[in-house]
């Protein structure tokens, strides 16, 4: 069997400059006296979609070093959620982590997120609303405008405090069971969190301070926030659907039963 209980799965989209760091980081926040998961039981998976950056020769100089990664490189597909749902299938920790490779998410959170999981917590979230922690002065303002905005939208569907977060876990036993995964655009985390009905007692959130990126650019374009208007229709469809036909139902039999009253007041006339 198999010594490995957690994965890390990195999205990666020409972010060479920043895996060294990043996977450095992670093993080494892992080997703190206190750290509550070790080393020598993760793993870190990077996928790529074929950036041609020099990501892989950097992964394979990691690896030589005894860092325990590795990549996929992908050259049919490209998108962060499906990226992410790429490297869960691929993962061999029952407890899985998602984070970005661009050092926003800081690697020093990875062990209290992944010793968050457990039988009764299935997922966790980092979670930038939260006592403590602050976003970097640096993240545009125009931005923060935008994750209020699609948080708010996101409400009715779960009480995660910070469904557009992409640091977040979850075991593997759960997202076996998730169907109908919506693969497009960037919020994989909230489709996981309808899609496997993950109620607020089972969700461990972690409070984190969001960083700015380091090197390259941010890959969240205008279509990736249409993407997100898609996608919240789609959910809002998922978890109401049955509401919406017990209430068609419901005015069904009221006016079946107002056409009676009628019918007889009527015909009392004759
Ligand atoms: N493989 C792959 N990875 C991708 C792709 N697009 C983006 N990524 C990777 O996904 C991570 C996040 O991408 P960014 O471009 O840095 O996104 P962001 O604007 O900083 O958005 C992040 O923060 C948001 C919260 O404000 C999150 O909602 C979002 O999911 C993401 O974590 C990075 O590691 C990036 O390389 C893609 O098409 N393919
Ligand atoms: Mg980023």
């Amino acid at each position: 069997m198999s010594g490995i209980h957690y994965s890390v799965v990195v999205p990666a989209f020409r972010e060479n400059g920043n895996l060294r760091p990043l996977v450095t980081r992670i093993f080494g926040a892992l080997s703190q006296a206190g750290s509550p998961v070790s080393p020598h039981e993760v793993e870190v998976i990077i996928v790529d979609d074929n950036s041609r950056d020099g990501s892989v020769e950097t992964v394979d100089d990691l690896r030589r070093e005894g860092y325990n990664v590795r990549i996929i490189v992908r050259t049919t597909e490209r998108g962060l959620s499906s990226a992410v749902v790429r490297g869960f299938r691929e993962s061999q920790g029952d407890n899985m982590l998602c984070m970005d490779a661009d050092l926003q998410h800081p690697p020093e959170y990875v062990p209290a997120m992944l010793a968050s999981m457990s039988p009764t917590k299935q997922f966790a979230l980092g979670t930038r609303y939260a006592k403590g922690v602050e976003i970097d002065e640096g993240w545009p303002l125009y931005r923060r405008v935008i994750s209020s905005g699609a948080r708010m939208l996101a409400l009715p569907l779960t009480s995660a405090s910070d469904p557009m977060s992409g640091f977040f876990g979850i075991r593997k036993e759960t997202f076996l069971k998730a169907r109908n995964l919506n693969s497009d655009g960037f919020k994989i985390a909230l489709d996981l969190l309808v899609k496997c009905n993950i109620p607020g007692k089972a969700i461990a959130e972690v409070p984190f301070s969001f960083g700015v990126r380091s090197e390259g650019e941010s890959k969240l374009t205008g279509k990736v926030m249409i993407r997100y208007l898609e996608q919240l229709a789609e959910l809002y469809w998922f978890r109401f659907s049955a509401l919406l036909v017990v209430f068609a139902i419901f005015l069904f039999i009221l006016f079946v039963w107002f056409a009676q009253v009628l019918l007889n007041w009527y015909t009392g006339f004759d």
